[in-house]
C-alpha cells in the first residue's frame, strides 16, 4: 500500500479571532518540500495574522498547524528550532550591529548559545562562534552582501537590508522560510533580484511561503497561490488560474455592483499602495 508523504507544513482550519473580529477564518494550507507558495489578498485580509499563527506569535483560536509531521508548538523560539524562519513586513534588523553580527544573532537558535552569549562572545561557545562566523560569511555571500559584512545594518541600502533579513532568517537553517512582503518599497530592479534570490533559496532545499502584493512577482515565482479574503481562503491554484479567476478580481476591485467606481476598461492593479518602511 503506497502512502502519500505528508506536506512539510500543514495548516488545518486555522482561525484567529480578536474579540468580535475573525481575522483568519478556518484556513487550510499546505506547503510541500521545495515548493514556493504565494499568499495574496487585499489589505486586511488576514495574511500577516495567518503568518503569526504559523510562527507561534499568536495561538490560534481554533485549528492546528503541523510541520514535518508533528504539531508545531505555538512558541516562536520552538517554531524556529523546528525549522521555520520568517521575515517581517517592516524591517527588523539590529540597526547598530554589522551585517555579519545580525546573521550570527539569527543563528543562535541553532547553536543553542543563546542571544546573550551570541552577543557577548562567551568563552563556552568559541567553536560554535567560529562556525557561526563561517556560516555568516557563506550566507552573506549567498545574498550578495559578502563585501558589506562589516557595515552597520543601518548603513546598508534598503534593498540590501531586505537581503540581510533573508540571510538572518536562513541562519537558523530552516526547511521553510516565510516571507512577509519581501519586495515592499522596492524598485523594479530590486524586485527582480529578490525574485532570483527566492529561487536560489528554494535551490538550497528550503521551501518558501510568501505574502506579496506585487502580482508580477507572485505569478513569476510561485508554484501555487492561495487567496485570502476577509480571513477565509477564497481560492487556491496555479498562478495563471488564480489571476484569471473573476472572484479574485472582484475581491480586489469590488463586486460588479461597484462597476461605476471601477469601470471595466480600467487596468487591474492588484498591488497595494507602497508603505513607508
Ligand atoms: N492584534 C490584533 N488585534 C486586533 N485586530 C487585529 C490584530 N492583528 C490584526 N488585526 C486585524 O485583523 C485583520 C487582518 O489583519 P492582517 O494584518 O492580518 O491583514 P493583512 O492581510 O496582512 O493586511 P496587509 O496586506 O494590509 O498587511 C485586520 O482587520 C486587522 O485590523
Amino acid at each position: 500500500m503506497s502512502t502519500t508523504p505528508s506536506p512539510l507544513l500543514q495548516a488545518d482550519g486555522v482561525t484567529m479571532r480578536f474579540g468580535g473580529l475573525t481575522a483568519v477564518d478556518g484556513v487550510d494550507l499546505t506547503v510541500g518540500e521545495g515548493e514556493i507558495v504565494g499568499l495574496i489578498g487585499p489589505n486586511g485580509a488576514g495574511k500577516t495574522t495567518f503568518f503569526n499563527c504559523l510562527t507561534g506569535l499568536y495561538v490560534p483560536t481554533d485549528g492546528s498547524v503541523r510541520f514535518a509531521g508533528a504539531a508545531l508548538p505555538p512558541r516562536p523560539a520552538r517554531v524556529t528550532r523546528a525549522g521555520v524562519a520568517r521575515t517581517f513586513q517592516n524591517i527588523r534588523l539590529f540597526a547598530n550591529m554589522s551585517a555579519r553580527e545580525n546573521v550570527i544573532v539569527g543563528r543562535h537558535t541553532r547553536t543553542g548559545a543563546g542571544l546573550f552569549s551570541a552577543l557577548a562572545h562567551g568563552p563556552r561557545h568559541r567553536r560554535e562562534e567560529r562556525e557561526s562566523q563561517e556560516r555568516a560569511r557563506e550566507l552573506l555571500d549567498f545574498v550578495g552582501l559578502g563585501g558589506q559584512a562589516g557595515l552597520l545594518a543601518r548603513n546598508l541600502s534598503y534593498g540590501a537590508q531586505r537581503r540581510l533579513e533573508i540571510a538572518r532568517a536562513l541562519a537558523s537553517e530552516p526547511r521553510l522560510l516565510l516571507l512577509d512582503e519581501p519586495t515592499a518599497g522596492m524598485n523594479p530592479q530590486e524586485t527582480a533580484e529578490t525574485e532570483e534570490l527566492v529561487r536560489s533559496v528554494r535551490a538550497r532545499g528550503v521551501a518558501v511561503l510568501v505574502i506579496e502584493h506585487d502580482m508580477r512577482f507572485i505569478m513569476n515565482l510561485c508554484d501555487r497561490v492561495a487567496v485570502l479574503v476577509q480571513g477565509a481562503k477564497l481560492i487556491e491554484g496555479a498562478p495563471a488560474e488564480v489571476q484569471a479567476d473573476e472572484r479574485v478580481v472582484e475581491a480586489y476591485l469590488g463586486a460588479p455592483d461597484d462597476e461605476d467606481d471601477h469601470p471595466a476598461a480600467a487596468p487591474i492593479h492588484l498591488e497595494k499602495q507602497e508603505k513607508t518602511v
